[in-house]
């Protein structure tokens, strides 16, 4: 059997699970928070028990040295479940990285060549990546990008419409995002309609607190809606996605606003908290469901442009099998998924209200079994994906 750390460092925080890959058995996970803040909160979770804890955390490496300490008292321990791999979520990866790759000091510059391209994530992967080099030197350290999904994207879907050399120079381009997610949800989906992947077009829509849509054809990415950042696309919890870059000019000339405002403004404080003053679908739903106008029109554009986005990608695929919902939003909430694909039954498109509601974290249809289209329900597990991509890597 072969035990594989995975660490997905996000900008305040971090999760980790303690794999077995072969059984898919997770032995332990947790989660590190609120890194930075005044108090931070940590929580493991292991086959006997559950441990939390409130302790100032002020940075990932503090909060790597948490999860060890969360290990050695309550276990599994670390010695007994001797590493294959620390295997690590790093969201760019370029145009580089096609792949898992395994860690070198050239790796890490590559990362660090891209922070300002991802610059709310590569700084805090390759944080994690140096706690993980110091607490376990003889454990191989393997990336595995969120991008590297997307390079079959075609060129007419990657390339922005700007002045070719320029873009060149800049690496400007869409690359696209979340594809670790992406990846193992198609691969999800095809087993659960018993179907071959090479043979499906799908359309995913990975709603959590970033989210994206993605075209996958035959397995393949061929189209996404996050471009050269995780910013494009669709509405997020703090980020705008699609906006007339023209808006920035305006503001720069009206209101002096700079590139670091203007960075923070569309990066963290747009998206459902800029519109309704909360990030979390959750309390966004709460405020509308009590009469908030903010909030309900927040819901409206988010609704609107997931609608789009189906449509769009529909267009492109020329036909579809299935649309699949996953992560936070995607997985649990009903009102949503409803909500997105609202008045597409002309497009084969529906979702039965029963299914709708099930609660499960098993892959389900909730399309009426007559559909043309399928949509379904299929839980991501980006660490799972993470794992065997790294097992992959040291074993090949
Ligand atoms: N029951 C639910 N109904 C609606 N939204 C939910 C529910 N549970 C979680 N979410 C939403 O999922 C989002 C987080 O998704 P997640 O995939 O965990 O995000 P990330 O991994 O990007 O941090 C939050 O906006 C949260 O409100
Ligand atoms: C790439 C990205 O947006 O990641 P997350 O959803 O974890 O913020
Ligand atoms: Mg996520």
């Amino acid at each position: 059997m072969s035990t594989i750390l995975v660490v997905n460092s996000g900008s305040s925080s971090f999760k980790y699970q303690l794999i077995e890959v072969e059984s898919e058995k997770v032995l332990a996970s947790g989660l590190v928070e609120r890194i930075g803040e005044e108090s931070g909160h940590s929580r493991h979770t292991t086959q006997v028990g559950l441990w939390e804890r409130e302790v100032p955390i002020p940075d990932h490496a503090a909060g790597f040295g948490v999860m060890l300490e969360a290990f050695q008292e309550h276990g599994p321990s670390l010695d007994a479940n001797p590493l294959a791999a620390v295997g690590h979520r790093v969201v760019h990866g370029g145009k580089r990285f096609h792949e898992a790759t395994v860690i070198t000091d050239l790796v890490k510059i590559n990362i660090e060549d891209l922070e300002e391209l991802a610059p709310l994530h590569n700084p805090a992967n390759l944080q994690g990546i140096e706690a993980a080099q110091e607490a376990f030197p003889d454990v191989p350290q393997v990336a595995v990008f969120d991008t590297a999904f997307h390079q079959t994207l075609p060129p007419a879907a990657y390339t922005y419409a700007i002045d070719a050399t320029l873009a060149d120079k800049q690496r400007i381009r869409r690359y696209g995002f979340h594809g670790t997610s992406h990846k193992y949800v198609s691969g999800a989906a095809a087993e659960f309609l018993g179907r071959p992947l090479e043979e499906l077009k799908l359309i995913v829509l990975h709603l959590g607190n970033g989210a994206s849509v993605c075209a996958v054809d035959g397995g393949m990415s061929v189209e996404t809606s996050m471009g050269m950042t995780p910013l494009e696309g669709l509405v997020m919890g703090t980020r705008s996605g699609d906006i007339d870059p023209a808006v920035l000019f305006h503001l720069n000339r009206k209101t002096g606003m700079g590139f670091a405002e203007l960075d923070e403004l569309l990066n963290r404080k747009s998206g459902l908290l800029g519109l309704s003053g909360h990030g979390d679908m959750r309390d966004v739903q709460k405020a509308a469901a009590a009469g908030d106008a903010a909030a309900a029109l927040a819901l409206e554009v988010y609704l609107h442009r997931i609608r789009g986005y189906v449509g769009n990608y529909y267009a492109q695929l020329g036909h579809l099998d299935a649309i699949v919902f996953t992560a936070g939003v995607g997985e649990n909430g009903p009102a949503v998924r409803a909500g997105a694909l609202a008045g597409l039954s002309e497009l084969g498109i529906s979702v039965d209200p029963v299914l709708n509601e099930v609660e499960s974290r098993s892959p389900r249809y909730i399309s009426p079994a007559t559909s043309p289209v399928a949509v379904l329900v299929v839980p991501t597990n980006e660490e799972l994906e993470i794992a065997r991509q790294s097992l992959a890597a040291v074993s090949g």
